[in-house]
């Protein structure tokens, strides 16, 4: 069974009170996004994996640690994933941006793919899905779908906030991926919106609501 780790860190917590608030406009809600993907992603390299490379200091010669030629993938999920890359990307210029666009279709709750394009080789990378939302978990388990069949082999999904539903769904169809969240809230409405959660991340982000 895959991971679910709850980076719980106070900083990440307080910020995301401040997200939540209907009262907050997009600049800051961008701007707390942007710092939360930063804090998050501190957690979600941890595990990088390092190797000594020698270096010269001003004083001597010594060995250092580098990370040891892992190579990342980050792919938002269209258009509320955009939100985090910017803070990924801060923390591992070298990583690749893969785009998979899905909106999910309001009456249905299914969710519409509309874009892909991912690096070429996926294969050896290890791929990082972001979206701010994991309400049924339908939008996760098919960008997930998408990386597979492109030939992801490692693959791990950062949410902001979850639902314990989109949560349990996305171990059901892929149980080799771990979720990083900042919280997991209480449920879903009936249209399918996280309760108490902080309404629709893509409109918050960019203004359109
Ligand atoms: O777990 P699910 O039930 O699939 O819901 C979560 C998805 O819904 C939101 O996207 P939305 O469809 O609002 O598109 P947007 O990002 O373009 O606003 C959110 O950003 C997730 O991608
Ligand atoms: O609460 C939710 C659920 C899906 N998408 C969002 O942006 N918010
Ligand atoms: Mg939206």
């Amino acid at each position: 069974m895959s991971k679910v780790i709850v980076t719980d860190h106070p900083l990440i917590q307080h910020k995301l009170t401040l997200m939540r608030k209907v009262t907050t406009g997009s600049k800051d809600f961008r701007e707390l996004l942007t710092e939360i993907s930063m804090l998050m992603g501190y957690e979600v390299t941890r595990n990088l994996p390092l190797e000594e490379t020698e270096i010269e200091t001003p004083i001597v010669k010594t060995k250092s640690k580098v990370i040891a030629g892992k190579k990342l993938g980050i792919v938002p999920i269209l258009r509320a994933g955009l939100g985090m890359v910017e803070g990924f990307v801060t923390l591992v210029p070298s990583a690749r941006v893969g785009h998979v666009g899905l909106y999910r279709d309001p009456e249905t709750l299914k969710p519409v793919e509309y874009y892909c394009k991912l690096p070429q080789d996926i294969e050896e990378r290890e791929m990082i899905i972001v979206d701010p939302m994991l309400a049924t978990g339908g939008s996760a388990i098919a960008a997930i779908d998408v990386l597979k069949e492109k030939g992801a082999k490692n693959i791990k999904l950062v949410n902001l906030v979850a639902a314990p539903e989109g949560i349990a769904e996305v171990q059901k169809y892929h149980n080799d991926v771990d979720i990083y969240v900042a919280s997991i809230d209480e449920k879903l409405n009936d249209h399918g919106y996280i309760v108490p959660g902080l309404g629709d991340a893509g409109d918050r982000i960019f203004g359109t609501k």
